[in-house]
Order: structure tokens, then sequence, then C-alpha cells
């Protein structure tokens, strides 16, 4: 049984209803979210067993995130309390042409004023056969980067199975270091990575390339360039999206194991109730798939495009979606018949 172990924020999410503009907004849906939590909430939901590691202050706001954890079948018995607050983000959801738009308010929340020798990696590690980070941890403060830092060798000593998210937040990074200052030596760790050419190459330090990712010659030697520098590197893998607008999104992806390039199908996604967590969708199902499906690289890039569809009709940012379902929709099922 796969045991996978994520490490990140979890933070209130406020939403605006019925795609109001923050100014016009009187009431704010509350819910929970947090790129790398959302991944935990679909390997739960696929029937895995996830759990999420964080910290969160001890007051009744943090008791809450802890039920909402507990309510989404993640396992969270080894997160940690102390700091003061919890994380917040708004969320004003786009409609059209508008997109949707973010604001952080989680400076100094717990997660961020994390430090290293707070969790114990070796014993939450034991029994893990994946850990999961992402590039918004390393984003929020120099501490928590080295929190993670901290896990992420523990986790490569244990010869666990790392994967990251690169996740790059251009309005995170605000307390004086760039991406490429202090990703490169996270990364290297990493057996599996998801982003685009162009994120991983800006933190990597790598300058600029336009690629064009339809052509089959040149993106195995844009990925390549990757794989000479991260060592440990066995998988990086992307959506490739298409915005027609906000409501209506072309999906396909991309996967490559340092030999050969898969591609996923694009599929239509119209209309779109709430694209948020769909990236993290697509990292829960591609950790399922290549944990899965071992060796089968287009089974598992396929299964995760599928769940990234699927999670673009559901509103919050879980893709709250069966295994079945998944399944489902890989099996040729995407026209909404009634399910009997
Ligand atoms: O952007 C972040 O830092 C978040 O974690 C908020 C959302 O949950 C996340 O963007 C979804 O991927």
């Amino acid at each position: 049984m796969s045991k996978i172990v994520a490490f990140g924020e979890i933070m209130l999410r406020l939403s605006t209803e019925r795609h109001l503009r923050f100014s016009q907004s009187t009431a704010f849906g509350a819910s929970y979210g947090g790129g790398e939590f959302n991944v935990c909430v679909s390997l739960a939901n696929y029937g895995l067993d996830a759990e999420f590691v964080t910290r969160l202050p001890e007051n009744e706001i943090g008791g809450s995130a802890l039920k909402e954890m507990r309510k989404m079948n993640v396992e969270s018995k080894n997160i940690i309390f102390g700091g003061e607050r919890l994380g917040i983000y708004f969320l004003e959801t786009g409609a059209g042409t508008r997109g949707s738009n973010v604001v952080y308010d989680r400076a100094h929340s717990s997660m961020a004023t994390i430090e290293k020798g707070l969790v114990d990696w070796e014993k939450v590690l034991e029994g893990a056969t994946w850990f999961h980070w992402s590039g918004i941890t390393p984003a929020i403060s120099q501490s928590a980067a080295e929190a993670c830092l901290e896990a992420i060798k523990v986790a490569h000593k244990m010869g666990i199975t790392i994967s990251c998210d690169l996740n790059y937040r251009s309005k995170l990074w605000q307390y004086g270091k760039t991406p490429s200052e202090v990703m490169p030596e996270m990364l290297q760790y990493s057996n599996v990575i998801l982003g685009d050419i162009d994120t991983a190459y800006f933190m990597l330090g790598i300058p600029k390339v336009n690629p064009n990712y339809q052509d089959e010659k040149s993106l195995p030697v844009l990925y390549t360039k990757l794989f000479d520098l991260i060592p440990n590197l066995k998988t990086v893998a992307t959506t490739l999206r298409y915005s027609v607008s906000a409501s209506h999104q072309r999906i396909g992806g991309v996967l490559f194991n340092g030999k050969a390039i898969y591609h996923a199908a694009v599929k239509e996604v119209t209309p779109v109730v709430d694209r948020v967590g769909s990236g993290d969708a697509f990292m829960g199902g591609l950790i399922y798939g290549l944990s899965q499906y071992e060796n089968d690289n287009q089974k598992a890039l396929d299964f995760a495009v599928a769940a990234c569809c699927l999670k673009h009709t559901i509103a919050g940012d879980y893709n709250l979606v069966t295994l079945k379902e998944v399944e489902n929709m890989l099996g040729g099922d995407s026209a909404g018949l009634v399910s009997r």
C-alpha cells in the first residue's frame, strides 16, 4: 500500500460569490485549500493513504483546519501547533474574459514561521513511499524553505520517491530571495517534477527559451537539460493548457521520462466551474498514476489529465472525484450521462 506524505500550508479560502468583484462583496464563502493539501485530498479520494504535515495556530481557527483534514480523510497525526495565525487567501472568481484573482493574507502565518528542527521527519516518514512538496513553501519565508529542505533531505536519505510541483506564485517570494537562489538545491533531490519548461528554467536559473510543446524533436532536448541539472530526476510532466476564456479551457498534458515524450489528448472543458486547484488535481493524478500504474507513463499521464479536467467542474479547491469517476472519463465517458 502506498503512503504519501505531503508538506505545506493549508489556508482558509474566502471567495466572492456569483463572480462578484472584491469591492462588491458583502459575503465571502469560507472553505479551505492549499496546493499540497489539495493533492492529499485527491489521493485520499482515490483510496491511498495520504498524510499532510503542516503547522497550525493553537486556536479555534487552527482547530477548524484540523477538523477539515480529518473530514477529508487525510491523516493529520504529525501536524505541529504553534505560531499566531492561519494563512488566508481571498479569491475573486472570474467570468468570461475576466480571469480570477487571488489576494494572499498569509504573512506571519504559523506555517510561514515554521523552523527546521520542529518536525521529526525520520519518524513522520517511516513507512512512507512518497514525499510531496511544492514551490509554494519555499516562497512564503526563508524559515519555511529551510524546514522544507530538511524534510526533502531526510526523504532522500530514506530512499523515498520525492515529487515537486513548481507552483510559481509571483505574489509570494517577498522575503528577499528569488526562486533561482533557493529552488536548485531543493530540486536536486526530486524524482518527479510538475511544471512547464518556462517555470523550470526560470527556477533553475537557465536562460529563457520559447518551447513549442508540439515539437517532438526540440522538447526532449529542452527537458534533457533538467535531467542534466537534477541528478535524481526520473519524470517531468505538465498540463498543456489553452485558455479560451475563464469558462472555457482546452487541456492536455505532456510527460518526459528522460527517454521518451508522451502526450495526452486535448480535452475541451466548458463551462469551467472553478479552476483553482486544477494543477493540484493533475499532480494528485500523476502521483496516483506513477505509483499505481508502474511503467505505464501514458496511462499515468492520461489519468492526471482526466483528473485535472474533472476538477474544473467542481467548486472549491479540492478534486472531489472518485477513482471510478476518473476511470470512467478515461474510458471515454465524459458526456455527463446519468450514472444508474
Ligand atoms: O496559491 C497558493 O499558495 C495556494 O495554496 C492557494 C491555492 O490553494 C492553490 O493556488 C491551488 O493550487
